[in-house]
Order: C-alpha cells, then sequence, then structure tokens
C-alpha cells in the first residue's frame, strides 16, 4: 500500500494554552518547543496568539531565537488577526516567519463578529497577505467556525476558497471550532473541498465537544488532508482539542496508509510535563497517557497474561515507554498477586499465597488501594501472624477523643479464654488504650512490657493511602523485641502492633 506523509501540528502552546485556567511561562514555553520539535518529532508547532501581551511576546521571541540557531524557524506557527497588520508587525518582532491567520469561516462570524461582507473580508485578508508574503513572512489560514459554515453557509465556504485558493497561501486550516462535526460530515465535508482543490495544502483541526474529536481526525486522514492539529493531553478551550497521543497511536495502528514522524516513545513524557507545567490532571483512565490505561485489574485478566498473552492488544505499554502493571484489591485473585510478587523477586508457597490473597481482599473490600509497593508489609504482617498461636484477642473497644476532655478508652479482651472490661484515660488514644490494658493485667498481677520506641511510617514508594505500618519496641527486664501493626487507621496499627506483643511476652 503506497503511504501519504500527513503534518502533525502540535498547538499545546497556543490552543492547549486556551484551556481554563493555564498559562505557560516564557521559559516553559520554551521547554516544551524544543522537547516537541527535537525528541518527539512533530512537524510544526502554533506558540502563541499575536498581541495577547508582553510575557508572549518574550516567550515568542525566546523561541523563535532558538528556533533560528536549530533551523526550526519554519517550523513555529503564529496565530494572527485581519487587523491591518498589527499582528504581523508584533509577530515580526517576535522573530517568527509563519502566521496562521484567523479569517471566518462562516457567514454567521463574519456578518455578527467582524460585521463586514464576505468582500471586504476578502480584500482585508488578501491585503494582510500580501503585506505578509512582502515581508517574507510565509502565511496559513484559519477558517473559523468553517464547520459550521458548511453546514450553514456553504456557498460562502466555496466562494472563500475560491477567493483563498488563488492567494500565495501554503495551508488552509479546517477548524472545527466549536467540535459540533460528526465524523460522517467531517469526511463529507473534507471530502468535498480536497476534491474541488486538489492542489492545496488543507489541515484539519478538530475539537472534542462530544468526544468525537479522534475519530473525526481518522474521517479528515481518510478524507484525505495533510495536515492535523493536535494538542499534548488533549488540552484546549472546553471540551480541549484532538489529543496528540490518541491520535498517534490510531493512526499507527489503523490507518497504514498515513506516515507520521512523531515518536511514541516520548509520548508519556511529553505528557507528563506538560501536566506538570499546568497542573492540569491527566484523568486515570485516559488512553495512551492515563496512570491506569496499562494496568490489569481483574484476576482473570492477569492469568490470561500468564497463559498466552490473551488480554494484550497492540497498544503495548512499551511502546509508550510504559509498563503493565497488576492492580492490588478485591478484584486482583492470585494471579494479579504472583504478578507483583515476580516483579518484586518475592515467592510464596500456596497457603502463604492464599492468606495473602486474603488480606488484600479484605483490604480492597474496605475500599483501600494497595499498591505493589504495601506488598512486602502485608506479606511481612500476615506471616507474622501465622508463627504465633494467638491467646490474646483484642475483641472491642471504644476510643474517645474530644475538644476539652482526656481521650479515653473502654476495652474489651479475652486472655487464655476469659474476657475483661477495662476503662482508662490517657494522654492520646492510644495511652489511653494502654492504660486500659495495664489495668486488665494488673488484675492478674501481671506486668506489661515497658513501651521504648514507637514508629509509624508508610510503605516506602506507596503511593497509595491504603496502609501505615507502626512499629513498637517493648522492654521487659529480660529482652527488647519489637512487634509491627499494619492497618489503614494509625491508631489502629498500634493497638495491632500492641496486640501482637500481649501474644509474645
Ligand atoms: C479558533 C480560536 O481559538 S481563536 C483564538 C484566537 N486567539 C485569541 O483570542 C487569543 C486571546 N485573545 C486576546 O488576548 C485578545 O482577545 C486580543 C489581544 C487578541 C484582542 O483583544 P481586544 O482588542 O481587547 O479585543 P477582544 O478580546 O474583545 O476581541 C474582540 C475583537 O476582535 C475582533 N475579531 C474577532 N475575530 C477577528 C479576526 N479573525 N481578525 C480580526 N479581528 C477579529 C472582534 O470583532 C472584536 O473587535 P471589536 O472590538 O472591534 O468589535
Amino acid at each position: 500500500m503506497s503511504q501519504r506523509t500527513v503534518e502533525i501540528m502540535d498547538t499545546t502552546l497556543r490552543d492547549g494554552e486556551q484551556t481554563s485556567g493555564v498559562s505557560f511561562s516564557s521559559s516553559e514555553k520554551l521547554t516544551l518547543a524544543k522537547l516537541l520539535l527535537e525528541e518527539l518529532k512533530v512537524d510544526r508547532i502554533e506558540v502563541a496568539s499575536a498581541r495577547v501581551s508582553d510575557g508572549e511576546f518574550n516567550a515568542v521571541k525566546n523561541i523563535t531565537e532558538w528556533a533560528d540557531s536549530e533551523g526550526y524557524l519554519d517550523k513555529v506557527e503564529v496565530l494572527t488577526f485581519v487587523d491591518k497588520g498589527v499582528s504581523l508587525e508584533w509577530m515580526e518582532q517576535a522573530g517568527a516567519k509563519v502566521q496562521n491567520l484567523l479569517t471566518k469561516g462562516s457567514l454567521n462570524h463574519l456578518t455578527h463578529q467582524l460585521k463586514k461582507t464576505p468582500e471586504q473580508h476578502f480584500k482585508d485578508i488578501a491585503a494582510v497577505v500580501s503585506l505578509a508574503t512582502d515581508k517574507g513572512i510565509t502565511t496559513n489560514v484559519y477558517l473559523e467556525d468553517w464547520s459550521n459554515g458548511m453546514r450553514n453557509s456553504p456557498d460562502y465556504v466555496f466562494e472563500y476558497l475560491d477567493f483563498l485558493t488563488q492567494q500565495p497561501v501554503k495551508r488552509i486550516l479546517l477548524p472545527d471550532t466549536l467540535g459540533v462535526l460528526t465524523h460522517d460530515e467531517t469526511f463529507e465535508f473534507l471530502n468535498k473541498i480536497i476534491t474541488r482543490y486538489p492542489n492545496n495544502h488543507f489541515d484539519f483541526h478538530g475539537h472534542n465537544d462530544y468526544d468525537l474529536s479522534v475519530a473525526n481526525v481518522m474521517e479528515a486522514l481518510k478524507a484525505g488532508c495533510h495536515g492535523l492539529h493536535l494538542t499534548v493531553n488533549g488540552m484546549g478551550e472546553r471540551a480541549g482539542n484532538a489529543p496528540l497521543a490518541s491520535v498517534v497511536a490510531v493512526i499507527n495502528d489503523f490507518l497504514p496508509q498515513i506516515n507520521i514522524g512523531v515518536k511514541e516513545s516520548s509520548l508519556y513524557k511529553v505528557s507528563k510535563l506538560v501536566s506538570t507545567f499546568t497542573g492540569f490532571g491527566i484523568p486515570d483512565n485516559k488512553p495512551i497517557v492515563g496512570d491506569n490505561v496499562f494496568t490489569q485489574t481483574a484476576g482473570i485478566h492477569a492469568d490470561g497474561d500468564n497463559k498466552k498473552n490473551l488480554y494484550f492488544n497492540n497498544l503495548l505499554p512499551e511502546r509508550f515507554g510504559r509498563k503493565r502493571k497488576y492492580a492490588l484489591g478485591k478484584t486482583s485473585g492470585k494471579a494479579n498477586i504472583q504478578k507483583n510478587l515476580q516483579e518484586l523477586g518475592l515467592t510464596l508457597n500456596d497457603e502463604e499465597l492464599k492468606k495473602v490473597t486474603e488480606r488484600i481482599i479484605e483490604l480492597g473490600d474496605k475500599k483501600e488501594r494497595v499498591t505493589k509497593d504495601d506488598l512486602p508489609f502485608i506479606i511481612s504482617d500476615v506471616l507474622d501472624s501465622e508463627l504465633h498461636q494467638q491467646r490474646v484477642f483484642v475483641k472491642s473497644y471504644v476510643l474517645t477523643h474530644s475538644k476539652g476532655l482526656k481521650p479515653s478508652t473502654t476495652l474489651s479482651i479475652e486472655i487464655d479464654g476469659k474476657e475483661y472490661e477495662e476503662n482508662a484515660q490517657g494522654d492520646g488514644q492510644f495511652d489511653a488504650f494502654i492504660n486500659a490494658l495495664r489495668k486488665v493485667y494488673r488484675k492478674e498481677k501481671i506486668e506489661l512490657p515497658k513501651l521504648v520506641d514507637y514508629a509509624v511510617r508508610i510503605p516506602p514508594g506507596s503511593s497509595s493511602d491504603a496502609l501505615c505500618e507502626t512499629i513498637i519496641t517493648w522492654q521487659t527486664p529480660e529482652k527488647d523485641f519489637t512487634t509491627r501493626g499494619l492497618d489503614s487507621d494509625q491508631t489502629v496499627s498500634a493497638i495491632k502492633a500492641t496486640e501482637k506483643m500481649l501474644n509474645l511476652f
């Protein structure tokens, strides 16, 4: 099959920045411009709208200086307006060489926003294009609201394109400005235009208001468009633009006739960096770049992966510099846990694995999120309990903590089959618990070990908030020893460590 090359224009720094609440600093824009062109290898970047602010001017200047030194200046584009050359002046001073001139692609916008006739508009456009040509600036032209224009005023659109295709314009940029197109219309409209003007270059610029941007991009490509406008993480005004990572994967997997130069393995890195710079979080389930999209959660899936990679598809995480993960929770099953154990280099026998699985399911039922880093702690806790025969059981307790009153505990405990109940106050809830315990043991004339050290930690590296571990060192006249308790609640983890002590000393 013969392939055709399609240009990828990334507009994260212009349209992506139109995400509400997002603003890149000048140095962030330069960092991203370098990453997008040099590492990710998109073909072009749109870096700002002209006239916006002094900060934007400086950002564009920094980018053009760098781009000039690296031979990328023709890949750096600035959105300009039909404003008698004011925008052109701005971008020229900022060192840019390619303008994306924003014009009206629907009669509705032309009539009601610019309040001009088509003839007046075309004349104004011709003047700006001519001025740009004189200045050695390349012109691409946006037909803003083109999609509605095709629906509601096609005669205007074609009259305009008849004029525009005669102008010294390099690319014609067709935006679905309001994200209203269906995939069928995208194909139909682009097909009509590309058939009528076979010698011109047309970019498609999709928005995601109906979550159709990627489908629309596919149809635009099938209709023969020559370039695409995309943003990292689908950032952009309202529901955003067509997302770069998804589109790249779709092209590579489903449109073998299309050739693009974007490096898949850098998509995740760029996505993370943009998210860090903007504070615009990536949903966990965002295709390709979301945290969970390469995580198998169901035990059956992990089991199938073990047997013949039965649950793999073409979207292998390694393509994007990522790794498959196996989630731990109530739907894990043994297979998921085994996968995590393998990664940690741990082995358990069948009985131990069963017990660890039961504990993870128990935590999952309590809505706790367990990660791979929690696993060694859970194993140690489960296996530790198995080592000792339990003769003391903390049956129930009430812990109170209120302003102006000392914390108190009411405790019920079983020792060698006999039940005791006590209450006490303390400096904190755990102190009150220990005081109630001492009262119980004093009745039996037994002195409890002294608590000499108390440490709390969350499993290192754990990104979950599921568990904390309390490690208590106890002292008797004969020995010092340590017990550990694991729970999502800090006081409960200390009580679990104490219960272990009661069964040991
Ligand atoms: C498809 C898109 O996403 S378009 C995005 C374009 N980029 C931006 O808008 C960047 C952010 N915008 C801005 O910072 C400002 O709007 C500026 C600097 C561009 C202009 O600011 P202001 O002069 O204060 O005008 P304002 O923001 O109200 O913009 C509306 C004016 O632009 C005019 N306008 C709208 N489209 C165009 C166009 N394609 N060419 C020229 N003028 C236009 C409007 O008619 C209106 O003019 P009027 O005030 O004479 O009626």
